[in-house]
């Protein structure tokens, strides 16, 4: 069947039933994805406009390369696929631009060495393609992750094998996988004295993305590892703090109630996981034609107006441990902010929020007004 998606039209094998796409090789779930990335290449080529040329590193159909192609990037796609290859072959014209590859991403990245912007879209973990990536990529490494329970440490071991990190099972699970996965690509990248800045991150249900703006300094490298730090958690109250550094400084008992059920996960990235300012740029570039245009609208304005706290709160998860009922997200944001809190939703959920008061503050801006 034909498939188009951001203006391009590409051939997948399968069938449409009643307007939904069963598609081998291609996958409508990921068109936010793939309408982002796209935006954001636009804006990076205002940022940076010597940057060409753009590795799809796993391209099945080769929807990516199709659409960076169309907008003028020099493309290689690649997969070890035999029947993908030749599928984004028959989506992809090769010229002296355009290529697509059969051969291990790996090898194909250091084959290609330098690249502008490298693209990993595995299924599962990159960890295995990090490396590779970070050794070979000059400006940018865009990131999928789809392993979300290893991320969040609802699959302890398999997190703790894939990203050399103890992931911590808490409520806040996709902002557990955002910074487990930023602090194992910063620590990759260092290998090669490559630091790493991100200015897009996200979460859905289903995955984690991150474009990281990547400089080639040693201290680049150092200033990316200073973000790291370890995030404790109380089982009992939901109270929880930072400790700076690749060392766990974690205390003995909560603070805030006493209790020892403490939790500490690590090392996570602590520092901010987008650039507002570019969120800004992408946001004008996103097109209303778009299949995801107001989506992706409501997200980058989401991610634009989130507070940086490295952690965030669920309101019902709140109110259900202090034995009270909720009340509506912008009265709960309002009343933190009327006792001199920072406050804002999170793009983690309906009820997620972010905001500078601690846990026992935060009941005692909010719990008058809920019950
Ligand atoms: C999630 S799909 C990619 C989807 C595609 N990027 C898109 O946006 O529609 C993952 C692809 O990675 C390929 N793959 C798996 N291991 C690989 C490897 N070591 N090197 C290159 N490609 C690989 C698979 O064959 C599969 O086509």
């Amino acid at each position: 069947m034909r498939v188009t998606e951001g203006g391009v039209s590409l051939s997948v094998p399968g069938e449409s039933t009643d307007g939904v796409e069963e598609a081998v090789f291609y996958n409508p779930r990921q068109e936010l994805n793939r309408d982002l990335t796209v935006a954001a290449l636009r804006a990076y080529r205002e940022r940076e406009p010597r940057a060409e040329t753009y590795l799809d590193a796993m391209t099945a159909s080769g929807i990516r390369g199709l659409r960076a192609a169309a907008d003028g990037w020099r493309v290689t796609c690649c997969d070890t696929d035999g029947e993908a290859v030749a599928l984004a072959r028959e989506n992809l014209a090769e010229d002296d631009g355009t290529r697509v590859i059969e051969g291990d991403a790996n090898a194909v990245m250091h084959a290609e060495a330098p690249v502008d912007v490298i693209d990993l879209d595995p299924y599962g973990t990159p960890m295995p393609f990090a490396d590779a990536a970070f050794a070979s990529a000059r400006d940018l490494v865009c990131v999928t992750a789809t392993d979300t329970a290893p991320l969040c440490g609802a699959h302890l071991q398999s997190g703790i094998r894939s990203y050399s990190a103890v992931p911590r099972n808490t409520e806040y699970h996709a902002e557990m996988g955002v910074r487990i996965l930023l602090s194992a690509l910063a620590r990759s990248a260092a290998r090669f004295d490559v630091g790493v800045a991100p200015i897009v991150t996200y979460a859905r249900s289903h995955y984690v993305r991150t474009l990281l703006e990547l400089t080639h300094k040693p201290t680049a490298a150092d200033a990316a590892l200073e973000e790291l730090g370890h995030i404790v958690h109380c089982e009992d109250c939901l109270y929880r703090e930072t400790s700076e550094g690749l060392i766990a400084d974690a205390p003995d008992t909560c603070p805030n109630c006493g209790g020892q059920r403490l939790l500490v996960a690590g090392p996570v990235w602590l520092g901010p996981t987008r650039d507002r300012g570019f969120l800004e740029a992408v946001r004008g570039e996103v097109p209303d034609s778009f299949g995801t245009a107001s989506k992706l609208d409501e997200l980058l304005s989401e991610l634009a107006g989130e507070l940086d706290e490295p952690t965030h709160y669920d309101q019902h998860k709140l109110c259900k441990s202090w034995g009270l009922p909720a009340n509506a997200m912008d009265d709960f944001l309002g009343d933190l902010r009327a006792a001199g809190f920072s406050a804002s939703p999170a793009h983690y959920g309906g009820t997620a929020f972010k905001t500078d008061a601690d846990v026992a503050e935060i009941r005692a801006a909010t719990a008058p007004n809920l019950g």
